[in-house]
């Protein structure tokens, strides 16, 4: 019943049920082609995520020189490494996915490149300057004619040299755009974060012979180095698998397992919520002494109660906010999320997005200034709801119409791609 763009979700009410395999993790997918490009040789990717960030990711790094060569979620990338690189003759767009724009502006700052780089309307407003003020004190060079540092972006690499950087946010963004780009510099850079972010750049530098190490919330990595072509293998997306995950501990008499997703301590936040909000789950982790963790998850429903989520807690579960927002409407009490301002400054302004959508379906949920309060139970109605673009709303609309009263319509339901290709296909599996 999906009309693409303007989706009318009829999907009954009732439990999901089943086992289900979600799509490669987007961090993970970006990172793998973007080293592998760094890279002189040829990496193997599977397991990538087909979604448009990624594939954004792809089409910038082809533009690059880099031949990229994909058969569904298997990716061979073959470079002849970043100082043989070519200006490409386009704007680099980077779509919709501030991963892409804010990494490549670290890669490229100190590379033999010089190019435009832009996104669609909504990156377009994203902050950019969290990336090009520390990098432009490494040396960077940077020109645009939006006063507010936005996106379009030329760039153009030059020699940079190495800085001890405090992060005044938390986010992996940022501190991977200096550690790459302190990669290519001249002495050793120190990135030091207040709370830890995901560390997937971490992790994958190394696995591509990179001289990076952390310990507590700093990371040092020597400049001047090269990377080495290595395979990589994406487990599923923790933050896809979320919605599933929330949608199962919610609705009575839900049981679904996710097969080979991704459960590395920086992304599980979730897990931790849904544990402690009441939900049922079992985890059998596979170990991985290189690279990414991943395991199994189980998740049932059962009676929720209302949470704080705040503070460390907020980097390891910020994508899956909206979704965490719908679960809170349907436990017992008032779930308080707070520390959450990035929120802000996502897709599209996630704090006020959510609590005008959510109430809409008569949620009882207030936004503040770092997060949102919402007191539940409340039984929720069919109503029209926007995407804003953003494909984390578009599947909370999604997942809201299991348990509304009515039909859920959501406008613009098509962003979803950007992250999760054949959602729709997912949910009607888990509920036959
Ligand atoms: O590094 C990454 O892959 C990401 C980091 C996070 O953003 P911030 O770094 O802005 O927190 C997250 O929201 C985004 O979906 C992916
Ligand atoms: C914020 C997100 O991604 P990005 O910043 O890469 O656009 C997201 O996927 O929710």
């Amino acid at each position: 019943m999906e009309k693409i763009g303007g989706i009318t979700c009829s999907i009954e009410k009732g439990p999901l049920q089943g086992v289900l395999q979600v799509p490669g993790d987007k961090s993970i997918s970006h990172r793998s082609v973007m080293f592998g490009a760094i890279a002189e040789g040829t990496s193997k990717i599977s397991g990538f995520l087909a979604g448009e960030d990624c594939l954004s990711t792809i089409r910038i790094f082809s533009q690059l020189g880099v031949d990229i060569q994909r058969n569904g979620t298997d990716v061979i990338v073959t470079s002849p490494g970043i100082a043989s690189w070519e200006n490409p003759d386009v704007a680099l767009d980077a779509g919709n996915s501030g991963t892409t724009a804010r990494l490549l502006l670290g890669i490229l700052a100190g590379s033999p490149v010089t190019a435009e780089i832009t996104g669609d309307r909504y990156l377009c407003k994203r902050p950019m300057r969290r990336v090009t003020d520390p990098l432009s004190e490494m040396g960077a060079s940077f020109t645009t004619d939006n006063e507010d540092g936005t996106l379009p972006l030329t760039v153009k690499g030059t020699k940079l040299s190495s800085i001890l950087y405090k992060m005044p946010i938390a986010s992996a963004q940022v501190k991977s755009a200096i550690l790459l780009a302190g990669f290519s510099a001249e002495g050793t850079t120190v990135v030091t974060e207040k709370t830890t972010s995901r560390d997937h750049t971490e992790r994958m530098l190394q696995q591509f012979g990179a001289d990076i190490e952390s310990y507590g919330n700093s990371v040092t990595i020597r400049g001047g180095q090269n990377l080495h072509a290595t395979d990589v293998t994406v487990p599923g997306d923790i933050s896809s698998a979320a919605f599933f995950m929330c949608a199962a501990a919610m609705i009575d008499g839900s049981s679904v397992t996710f097969e080979n997703v991704g459960l590395n301590p920086t992304r599980t936040g979730i897990i931790d919520v849904l544990k402690e909000m009441g939900a049922r789950l079992s985890i059998e982790k596979k170990s991985s002494d290189k690279g990414e963790p991943f395991g199994e998850v189980t998740v049932e429903a059962n009676k929720l109660h209302a949470m704080e989520i705040g503070g460390d807690l907020i980097p390891r579960l910020i994508d899956e906010l909206p979704v965490i927002a719908l679960l809170a409407t349907q436990a017992e009490g008032t779930t308080i999320i707070k520390d959450a301002e990035e929120l802000r400054v996502k897709e599209t302004d996630r704090i006020e997005a959510v609590c005008t959508e959510l109430k809409k379906l008569g949620a009882a949920i207030e936004s503040t200034h770092d997060g949102m309060r919402i007191t539940g139970p409340t039984p929720l109605k069919g109503a029209m709801l926007s995407s804003y673009g953003d494909h984390r709303l578009g599947m909370m609309a999604a997942i809201a119409s299991l348990i509304t009263e009515g039909a859920v319509e959501i406008e613009d339901a098509g962003c979803i791609d950007v992250s999760y290709p054949g959602f729709f296909d997912h949910l009607h599996s888990l509920k036959q």
